[in-house]
């Protein structure tokens, strides 16, 4: 209490500070130039001081003169007080730079403990290994904050199965993958994965509920998280249409030309912004897709073609959702409870006709 009332007095002081700071810094700019001018100049002329001679300069030569002297002074004040204001901007700018540095320094010590969770040997018998499948063994989800979400979990996903991840809000059913992902430190357990060591899209493409638009060319929206120079083979037109027509987006060839760029994220409803992330995961046929409830902006009739097409790719899925309709697309269902505890259910897949 005793900090926050220093931060309100404190606060206070910058506010008043700052309006008597703004009040002398407009009048400088604004009106000390004009009234000096008007001083300095126009009054030795109007009081009859300076009066035209014929011989030397004429009456509208003068009025020239004069209004050219009178915007020097003006632009000279309006200098000085740019200048005199440069100082802020110089302190906004150090912020900002403060900030980044802040930035960096968190990124570097969260790289540093993504390393030490993957290290295979690690000595407290956590670690993350390379296999063909999904599995966790005795895996505990720990959020930064020390609190257990999932305990002791064990399961496992093989390629061609596909898992529902259901449980009530706040759960764990994302952070369980934050930890796969290595987001989040593996604290207890071990993890066995494809693409130990690679970027995850790579073997295991995450697919969020709004996927992220950057702006840029309906191309490389398509293609992302790669960029066009690390494509391995590059996306033909005729490639784009069939991944757009995979998801109904096909319209938006003719709505953008193929080099536009555009903001994405602020001109695309959250339904095709989402369809738009499905079609990436054809394009990167992923060898595991988790799919964090990346339907919920869709129609129920979007959502199983999605699941079916994804399913034919022979792309593993792992469904975040609460929507009942898709346990029948999944064999494995894992639910947690939100106090730690998990159940796992298998079942039998009926054939897609
Ligand atoms: N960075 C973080 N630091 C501390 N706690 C976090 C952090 N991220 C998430 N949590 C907490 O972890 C818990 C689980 O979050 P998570 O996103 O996994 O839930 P969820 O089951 O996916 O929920 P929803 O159904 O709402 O998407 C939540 O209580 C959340 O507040």
């Amino acid at each position: 209490m005793q900090r926050f009332e220093a931060l309100v007095g404190h606060l206070n002081l910058v506010r008043h500070e700052n309006w008597w700071f703004g009040m002398i810094q407009d009048f400088f700019l604004k009106y000390f130039g004009a009234t000096v001018a008007v001083v300095l100049i126009i009054e030795p002329f109007f009081s009859g001081n300076l009066r035209p001679d014929s011989s030397t300069l004429g009456r509208a030569e003068m009025l020239s003169n004069l209004r050219y002297h009178t915007s020097v002074i003006i632009s000279l004040f309006q200098s000085l007080g740019i200048l005199s204001i440069s100082s802020r901007h110089l302190n906004i700018l150090s912020g900002y730079a403060d900030r980044i540095r802040e930035l960096l320094d968190v990124s570097r010590e969260l790289s540093g403990i993504r390393d030490k969770s993957l290290n295979h040997n690690s000595p407290s018998g956590n670690y993350i290994s390379e296999a063909n499948h999904i599995e966790f063994s005795d895996v505990k989800v720990v959020t930064p904050a020390g609190n257990i979400l999932v305990n002791d979990l064990t399961l496992r996903v093989e390629t061609g199965s596909n898992l529902l991840n259901t449980g009530p809000n706040g759960s764990g059913k994302s952070s369980l993958f934050r930890v796969l992902g290595g987001l989040w430190p593996l604290v207890s357990g071990h993890i066995v994965k494809p693409g130990v060591g690679s970027d995850l899209n790579k073997e295991i493409f995450y697919v969020p509920q709004r996927p992220y638009t950057a702006v840029g060319t309906l191309r490389e929206q398509l293609i992302y998280p790669l960029t066009e120079d690390q494509e391995i083979e590059s996306l033909t037109y005729d490639g784009m249409v069939d991944l757009l027509k995979n998801v109904d987006l096909e319209y938006l060839l003719e709505r953008y030309p193929l080099d536009k760029e555009v903001n994405w994220g602020d001109e695309l409803s959250l339904g095709e912004q989402q369809r738009l992330g499905m079609a990436r995961l054809f394009y990167h046929k992923p060898k595991f897709a988790i799919l964090d409830e990346c339907t919920s902006a869709v129609t129920t009739d979007m959502e199983e073609r999605f699941c079916k097409k994804v399913r034919a790719m022979g792309t593993s899925c792992i469904t975040i959702s609460h929507r009942p309709a898709l346990v029948a697309f999944h064999d494995i269902v894992l639910s947690l409870d939100g106090e730690g505890g998990w159940n796992v259910q298998h079942r039998r897949l009926k054939p897609f006709k």
